[in-house]
């Protein structure tokens, strides 16, 4: 047996993937062949979507189609909602939603049908659930009502409508938009594979992507994005940042937002959500926001050569956007269900029960005490 133990599976290819592809070297991510960047400047996230599961960008008809049909699912069961309103509103979002997708797999009848077709039905079904959730979790939070879906608003517009009740302005959806469409998706990334490793036991999509929700949360992946808001609060006033930032490089701690497993020179997605992030320091006043950008920036460059990764201008963009911080993680959620649900289309296709090998390290095989 091999004992060439590779630590977090670094640097381990572990399958092939169609869905996108990760290169460091040039600091590029495609999606199906496609520059993030340029979807992201050029595609609404509902054709980004498509392009995730099915493999192409749809023409106006499929993408007429994916809409209307997206629209039609969004609303969910009074008993989902009973469950949802049950769990404490002390608990993570996070947890909620988490809660949520078993709800959602728990009534579908169709939940063990692990064929593509229903496979990607249950995706889109999700892709338009989730916000519902999330928005609805937003609002009971601060004790506001419930406000219904609207099938006729496009994926961002509704989405604004069931938190605030109001559409902003087509700005600040424009950035939005583009988080969702940088977050959706990153090959084998922790909480994909994860999703990957419970399809391939043969369970269902559902328990798949609870599971991903769970690898998500956690700060050294999705949760960043909530981390780098809350140490800029901390900070509070950007003239801080650089000794802020060096007095936890000197203590030996992390700081969010900052490296990647796969990038060492620079997250590809950054400079498209950075400037996003601007245009919303722009339209809502929030420049003190990328000044501390900026400082925490340069002085970790200096100290460490770290770059940014998505999470650092994604947190503080949401902020402005007027999401509270513990909503920042589910905001990746109802992105990456996309990139979740295509890798377990996709491991199914060709299927290999996940299972490596471990190098014991206990004690040696011992005879029991006879007392015992
Ligand atoms: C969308 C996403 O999920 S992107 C990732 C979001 N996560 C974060 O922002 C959390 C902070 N970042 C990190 O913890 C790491 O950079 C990770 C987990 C993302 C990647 O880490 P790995 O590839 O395992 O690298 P590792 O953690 O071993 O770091 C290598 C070196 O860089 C340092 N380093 C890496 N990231 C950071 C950071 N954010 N702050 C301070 N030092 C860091 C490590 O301390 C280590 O230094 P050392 O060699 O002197 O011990
Ligand atoms: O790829 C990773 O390890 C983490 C990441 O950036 C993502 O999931 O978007």
């Amino acid at each position: 047996m091999s004992t060439d133990i590779r630590k977090g599976l670094a640097g381990v290819v572990a399958d092939t993937t169609a869905i996108s592809e990760v290169v460091p070297e040039t600091n590029s991510l495609t999606y199906r062949g496609y520059p993030v960047q340029e979807l992201a400047r050029s595609c609404s996230f509902e054709a980004v979507a498509h392009l995730i599961w099915y493999g192409d960008l749809p023409d106006a008809a499929a993408l007429a189609r994916f809409t209307e049909r997206a629209g039609a699912q969004r609303e969910v069961t009074r008993s989902t909602i009973a469950v949802v309103d049950r769990v404490p509103d002390n608990c993570h979002p996070m947890d909620l939603l988490r809660t949520a997708v078993s709800c959602l797999g728990a009534e579908d009848p169709a939940e063990d049908d692990n064929s593509p077709a229903a496979n990607r039905a249950k995706a889109e079904a999700m892709f338009a659930k989730l916000p519902t959730v999330v928005a609805h979790d937003f609002r009971r939070r601060k004790g506001l009502a419930r406000i219904a879906p609207d099938p006729a608003l496009g994926f961002a517009e509704n989405f604004f409508h069931m938190c605030f009740g109001t559409v902003p302005a087509p700005e600040v959806l424009r950035c939005f938009e583009i988080s969702m469409i940088l977050y959706a998706e990153h090959s084998f990334n922790a909480s994909t594979f994860t999703a990957r490793t419970v399809a391939s036991t043969l369970s269902d999509i559902y328990s798949a992507v609870t599971a991903a929700i769970g690898a998500l949360k956690g700060p050294l992946h999705g949760g960043a994005n909530e981390a780098v808001m809350r140490m800029m609060l901390e900070i509070e006033d950007p003239a801080l940042a650089r000794s802020w930032l060096l007095e936890r490089l000197a203590a030996k701690e992390k700081v969010m937002g900052f490296g990647h497993r796969v990038y060492k020179d620079a997250d590809s997605r950054v400079p498209t959500m950075k400037a996003a992030f601007i245009d919303m320091a722009e339209l809502t006043g929030g420049q003190r926001w990328v000044a501390m950008y900026e400082e925490l920036e340069a002085a970790m460059m200096e100290a460490k050569g770290i770059h940014p990764n998505l999470d650092f201008p994604a947190g503080p963009a949401y902020f402005l956007m007027g999401f509270d911080i513990p909503m920042f993680t589910p905001l990746f959620v109802m992105s990456r269900i996309t990139g979740w649900t295509a890798h377990v289309i996709e491991q199914l296709e060709s299927n290999a029960l996940i299972r490596p090998l471990s190098a014991y390290t206990g004690p040696a095989q011992r005879a029991i005490p006879l007392a015992a």
